[in-house]
């Protein structure tokens, strides 16, 4: 399990995140949506110990990242759309060079390639890859040292359809274990097929957090929901 309690970031006296709370649970696929610079990417950082925060806790499993122990890739998977691999390394090299550091050897590299449909990539360039095979790249990173918790951020950018239905059906079958998964993306009608709960942020602040069927039930679509929230708290 997430737990993000009454988080709260600055950056040079302008708030990113206040007073933010929220649990994302085991056994579901937890969204985050929110504008360009509504500080999604922020929480995640501070959620794998990359930044500090001024106030509050982002917690794995009752723990801060940096107390996760030697070897915090076995408990936490991430992707974060800033993190590149470098490019004149292959797809496998990639792998490789990551396992070593956490302990993996190269069979679960070559299962993980073959998890996500790139086995027969696995050789080629990273430069060389498409878009959506980078994506695919980044989630077997993740995987590698077969993590119970996915914290992602924006994995579905810039798949295609059918990319996009793999991660969907990848990330249900992954939570349907008994995992969690936490995820960015801007794709609102995308994350009514993928996610079980959603979170709104809109200036730092939640302004949604709810079960989809619910929102779904009152709202009709994560557009409504979130565009009623935006509504509603410009009237407080
Ligand atoms: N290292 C930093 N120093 C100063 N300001 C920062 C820093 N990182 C982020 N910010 C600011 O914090 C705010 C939130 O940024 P963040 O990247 O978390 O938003 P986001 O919701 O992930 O946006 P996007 O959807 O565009 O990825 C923005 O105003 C951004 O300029």
């Amino acid at each position: 399990m997430i737990t993000i309690q009454k988080l709260h970031k600055e950056y040079n006296n302008k708030i990113v995140l206040q007073n933010v709370s929220f649990k994302a649970k085991k056994g579901e696929i937890t969204g985050l949506i929110g504008p360009n610079g509504s500080g999604k990417s922020t929480l995640i950082r501070i959620l794998l110990g990359l930044e500090n925060s001024q106030m509050g806790m982002a917690l794995i499993d009752g723990k801060k990242y940096s107390q996760l122990g030697d070897n915090p890739f076995c408990i936490v998977g991430s992707f974060l759309d800033s993190c590149q691999p470098y490019p004149t390394r292959t797809g496998f090299q990639h792998l490789r060079w990551i396992g070593l550091a956490c302990g993996v050897d190269s069979n679960r590299c070559k299962e993980c390639l073959e998890l996500v449909g790139l086995s027969e990539a696995k050789n080629k360039k990273v430069k060389d890859y498409s878009l959506g095979m980078k994506q695919r790249l980044g989630l077997a990173t993740a995987l590698l040292a077969n993590p119970d918790i996915l914290i992602l951020d924006e994995p579905i950018n810039g798949l295609d359809p059918e990319g996009i239905r793999w991660v969907r059906n990848f990330l249900q079958a992954f939570v349907n274990e008994g995992k969690t998964v936490l995820m960015t993306s801007h794709y609102m009608s995308e994350l009514e097929l993928t996610v079980d709960h959603l979170v709104g942020i809109s200036n730092g602040k939640i302004v949604i957090d709810a079960p989809t069927k619910d929102i779904l039930k009152q709202f009709g679509s994560f557009e409504e929901a979130y565009f009623k929230a935006l509504e509603g708290k410009e009237g407080e």
